[in-house]
């Protein structure tokens, strides 16, 4: 297996375009540059609030977005998660390359099973980061068992349907991620269609558990996510619990 071990706990995927809609639905932007901007922003407040409440690990996801806005994001969000929370690019290998060139601290990047393929990509990004590669049915964790010295981790899901992902996989429920997770040579992040009220019932058979709407869409991000911390880590075994500001990078 990698020795890249991504954190256990609350693990925060962005959504800037949400993050706009929740937060700034009324403002008016005089260019496509001053709206992303903003997004930036946005993003990266919550990112700060978050990781504050416990959050260990953020991937910044940004679909259908220019590569220089990405690479922004990816130093404004590694200046508030550096020393306290891994930081992993969704998708843009290229993105995490020249981000990490310019001084960005990342702990490595997700992809799914349309990206690049993993062997490829631990060849562009090099040993000491992590890969976590998307399983989302039986038939695919042969391949992904195949390649535990190559992947670190698994994205699994969805556990119920969702509408922040639009080609979202079908709803596995609670029984069909813990056995694919059972089944996984590698840890396993759960994702896909979950709240605050699914931690406990998640925490036990999985790594990590990852959301975006429960927290982009929340009016109040911190306090969502210091209770969801609260519920993974009071469902873990003792001596499992993690506290992101506790333990550093
Ligand atoms: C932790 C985690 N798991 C799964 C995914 C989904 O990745 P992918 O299948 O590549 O889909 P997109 O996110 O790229 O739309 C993920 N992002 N994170
Ligand atoms: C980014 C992503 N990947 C998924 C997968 O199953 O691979 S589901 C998903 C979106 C999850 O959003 P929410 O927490 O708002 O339901
Ligand atoms: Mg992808």
């Amino acid at each position: 297996m990698q020795q890249n071990s991504p954190r256990p706990g609350i693990y925060l995927v962005t959504d800037p375009p949400l993050s706009l809609a929740t937060h700034a639905p009324e403002r008016h932007f005089r260019s496509e540059a001053e709206r992303h901007s903003a997004a930036i922003d946005l993003t990266t407040q919550l990112v700060e609030t978050v990781v504050a409440a416990g959050v260990s690990t953020v991937q910044l996801r940004w679909k259908n977005v220019e590569a220089r806005y990405f690479y922004d994001l990816s130093l404004a969000v590694s200046d508030v998660t550096a020393g306290t929370a891994d930081l992993i690019i969704n998708d843009r290998v290229d993105v995490y390359l020249a981000a990490r060139e310019a001084g960005a601290q990342l702990a490595g990047v997700h992809i799914g099973q349309t990206d690049l393929h993993p062997s490829s990509v631990r060849k562009l990004i090099g040993q000491d980061a992590q890969i976590g590669w998307s399983v989302s049915q039986p038939a695919e964790i042969v391949e992904a068992n195949r390649l535990a010295d190559v992947i670190d981790s698994a994205g699994v899901g969805v556990l119920r349907a969702t509408a922040t992902k639009t080609d979202a996989p079908p709803p596995l429920g609670f029984d069909g991620i813990a056995r694919l997770a059972d089944e996984l040579k590698v840890p396993t992040t759960a994702i896909g269609g979950i709240k605050t009220a699914d931690i406990a019932h998640l925490a036990p058979s999985v790594h990590n558990i990852a959301v975006v709407s429960a927290l982009v869409a929340s009016p109040a991000p911190g306090q969502e996510a210091r209770e969801m911390v609260r519920l993974f880590n009071h469902a873990r075994q003792p001596g499992e619990t993690f506290t992101a500001n506790a333990q550093g990078a």
